[in-house]
């Protein structure tokens, strides 16, 4: 048995289980209605199914923002139980490796959404031919900053957004991922591990959309506190990849453990002459971080980390940015490279 989020090809099989545990997705005729399910679906933030025999949807969970979890099983207790404890609470071993290693994925976690949000990123693409700046560090501008990427002359290329710098203040989509139950829940859990107090407020800040275009590139190797002007650890990066993620299209990669280190940032050159970047040496051990679409991957802020060039002939990667911090954490900018973030920029999550 497997547990993952609800995707779109398990919808006909979750149906029929709920057609036969609950007669609230039957129609008057008691055959069952798979509209009834997506409605009552997209009342909910968090849709986990467990699956038998690669298909058949044999458990389904989701969660109401007002009622709390709603579990339908066909299986034994046991499925029940692995439903509910993979969508709330955070094992200790994952809480371990987020301390240790300094990174977490959550494979799918926002896979029911992922096309829906995808679709609302090509609705506010459709400024960028207006707003579009040569400016990696553009920010304040009254709105999300559409940054043009570069070849690998460094010289800017017309009508290819590298990045959408405060994408929050382009597309009400971003604030919703940010502030979706699923997510919450996860970084409230991490902060209680980090062993301080579940901060009361938590912002999301320096919001940022890749469109990651065949060939195109999003970020070089760095740290994300490098830009902010405090290393606290604090500080919750948080990447959702909006398609499927893999060492054709892109994908990120981290360095386990590397949280614990400080590297030099130096300018950057050719397709990343935008930015400051750190140049590990060959022992770095990177690991792919390889991910189904919806996936969410918090780290520390202090993790090293970059992406693969999206060396695909076809398809894109789209991803989205933010990071978390309490409320009550201010912090002063760096000065002189303003990439990661801006006041307008900054949202209570919670
Ligand atoms: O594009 C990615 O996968 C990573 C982006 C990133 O690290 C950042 O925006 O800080
Ligand atoms: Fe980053």
């Amino acid at each position: 048995m497997k547990v993952q989020a609800l995707s779109q090809e398990h919808l006909p099989s979750a149906a029929t289980l709920l057609a036969k545990s609950s007669q609230q997705f039957r129609d008057a005729a008691g055959t069952l209605a798979e509209d009834r399910l997506k409605q009552a679906l997209a009342r909910c933030e968090i849709v986990r199914v467990a699956i038998r025999d690669k298909d058949t949807v044999i458990g389904l969970a989701f969660h109401d923002p007002c009622r709390g979890w709603e579990v339908h099983s066909s299986g034994p207790a046991s499925v029940a139980a692995a439903l509910v404890s993979f969508g709330s609470e955070l094992e200790a071993s994952e809480k371990a490796a987020f301390w240790e290693q300094g990174y977490l994925i959550f494979g799918g976690l926002l896979a029911w959404e992922a096309p829906t949000i995808r679709t609302r990123m090509d609705l506010m693409m459709k400024d960028a031919q207006t707003a579009a700046t040569a400016d990696w560090n553009a920010v304040d501008v009254g709105g999300p900053a559409f940054v043009l990427a570069v070849d690998t002359a460094g010289k800017t290329i017309p009508n290819r957004i590298l990045k959408v710098q405060a994408a929050a203040l382009g597309s009400g989509a971003v604030l919703e991922v940010f502030r979706s139950p699923a997510v919450v829940a996860k970084v409230k859990e991490l902060y209680n591990f980090l062993g301080q107090e579940v901060p009361e407020h938590v912002d999301v800040f320096g919001t940022k959309f890749f469109p990651m275009w065949p060939g195109g590139v999003s970020v070089d190797w760095h740290q994300d506190c490098h830009y902010f002007g405090t290393a606290s650890s604090r500080i919750i990066s948080c990447g959702v990849y909006l398609e499927d993620t893999d060492q054709d299209n892109g994908c990120l990669q981290v360095v386990p453990g590397s949280h614990t280190f400080d590297f030099e940032h130096q300018p950057g050159s050719g397709l990343h002459s935008q930015g400051e970047w750190v140049n590990p040496d060959a022992s770095t051990n990177a690991v792919d971080v390889v991910v189904p679409a919806g996936s969410v991957v918090l780290f520390n802020s202090r993790l090293l980390h970059a992406a693969r060039q999206n060396k695909h002939a076809s398809r894109t990667r789209y991803s989205l940015f933010g990071h978390f911090v309490p409320s009550e954490l201010d912090f002063s900018w760096r000065g002189t490279d303003f990439s990661h973030g801006t006041y307008q920029d900054r949202h209570q999550v919670y």
